[in-house]
């Protein structure tokens, strides 16, 4: 917990007093502050193969928006679109950032903790189903993986905070 400054000798947080409203305080603070690093994610091209189930056969069209040799988006293992076995075969759970920003919207994420751990999930099934640690997807999954981690540590520390500071405060009779 960062220091309150002068006038807490007993080094006590007083920094919720008052409104619950203010930024630190706000218990709720984190389902805005996720909308926005996900609206972030979107728009990044980063994420591009990350925003649909990658069961879909949607696979082949990835290619033709690359422009590149289709060596070095096609995964290793799948020179053509039959991906949709393998990628089951490989991934117990798949999950994608279009079925995160349904959960998050429809208010089913009870803290940032769970739309860590699903956000997450789509990092490490990618980290899973490359078989070569230098092909484009697995490197887009990186760079976006560093920005999402960079940014949701910020969100989930003062989320613990504020829970902490409801906890010590005394009771409020209504
Ligand atoms: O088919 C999709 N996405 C759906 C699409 F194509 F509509 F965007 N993907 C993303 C997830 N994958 C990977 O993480 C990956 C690691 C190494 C090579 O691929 C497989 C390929």
């Amino acid at each position: 917990l960062d220091s309150d400054g002068p006038g807490t000798s007993s080094g006590r947080r007083v920094k919720c007093r008052g409104r619950r409203q203010s930024l630190k305080c706000n218990p709720d603070a984190w389902k805005k502050q996720c909308k926005e690093l996900l609206s972030l994610i979107y728009e990044r091209e980063d994420s591009e193969p990350f925003r649909q189930p990658a069961d879909l056969l949607s696979y082949p069209g990835y290619q033709e928006q690359e422009g590149e040799s289709s060596e070095s988006v096609v995964p290793e293992r799948q020179q053509d679109s039959s991906l949709s076995e393998d990628y089951q075969d490989v991934i117990d759970t798949p999950v994608d950032f279009s079925t995160v920003k349904e959960t998050l919207e429809a208010g089913n994420y009870g803290s940032p903790l769970e739309f860590y751990k699903d956000v997450r999930q789509i990092f490490n099934n990618s980290k899973a189903y490359t078989s070569n640690k230098k092909s484009r997807i697995y490197s887009m999954m990186l760079r976006l993986s560093a920005l999402f981690e960079s940014r949701i540590k910020n969100i989930i520390s003062e989320y613990k905070s504020a829970i902490q500071s409801q906890k010590r405060r005394r009771p409020r009779y209504r």
